[in-house]
């Protein structure tokens, strides 16, 4: 096909939502990927629960390791108080491309700072490059390998403090087992799972929501 997946959901928004309106952004997305074809956005149901978490811990700094199309970095930067920031990390360069570009459109580009580049090199230049001290809240969402592994390095390079939130999509499909395993048996960790399904599907899915506790 001549255009990809990522570039069909951009027509799809720049056709149904409305330029500077976030929910309006994040309809277009889900029924698109609901009605014309499956996408891997983490989607209305699990979206509620990000919603729900985000809005407990109203982080001043947030990080997102995977922005795909935006939907997710939309969804966390409508939720931000004024003054707050996120930075979203986006391996594949033509994902950013499209992400860069629904960002605009939904109005949120100054509360966002996309980063091109894998995550395992860039979390230990985010204190040098962005002035990051560390992370309130954490949203993985990337490669179900990574998990761990960047994991342990936001805690070696002291991007986490007492209180700082991980939330882990994909838990179950298609599944994070050592990140479980290592969160819900570090005691430096107080991990929760919110089962929910795979977005636009019935398949179980869930969240899990680790605080870490220094
Ligand atoms: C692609 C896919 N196929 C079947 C089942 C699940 C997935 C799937 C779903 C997601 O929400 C993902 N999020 C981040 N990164 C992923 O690789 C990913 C993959
Ligand atoms: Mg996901």
């Amino acid at each position: 096909t001549r255009t990809s997946r990522p570039q069909r959901i951009l027509k799809a928004v720049q056709k149904n939502a409305t330029k500077g309106d976030p929910e309006s952004v994040i309809s277009a997305i889900d029924h698109y990927c609901r009605h014309k074809e499956w996408a891997m956005n983490v989607g209305d149901d699990k979206g509620l629960i990000l919603d729900s978490v985000l809005t407990e811990v109203n982080p001043s700094t947030a990080l997102e390791l995977g922005t795909y199309c935006g939907y997710s970095t939309v969804r966390i930067a409508r939720l931000l108080s004024p003054g707050s920031k996120l930075i979203t990390v986006e391996f594949n360069p033509a994902f950013a491309a499209v992400a860069r570009q629904i960002i605009a459109y939904a109005g949120l580009q100054d509360k966002i700072t996309l980063v091109e580049g894998p995550s395992g090199d860039l979390i230990p230049k985010m204190k040098e490059r962005f002035g990051i001290k560390s992370f309130d809240f954490v949203f993985l969402d990337h490669w179900k390998d990574r998990y761990e592994p960047d994991t342990k390095l936001l805690e070696d390079c002291g991007l986490l403090k007492k209180g700082t939130v991980l939330l882990a999509d994909n838990v179950i499909c298609p599944g994070t087992p050592e990140y479980l395993k290592y969160v819900r048996n570090s005691p430096r960790y107080e991990s929760r799972y919110y089962k929910s399904n795979l977005e636009y599907s019935k398949v179980e899915d869930g969240l899990e929501k680790s605080v870490f506790l220094g």
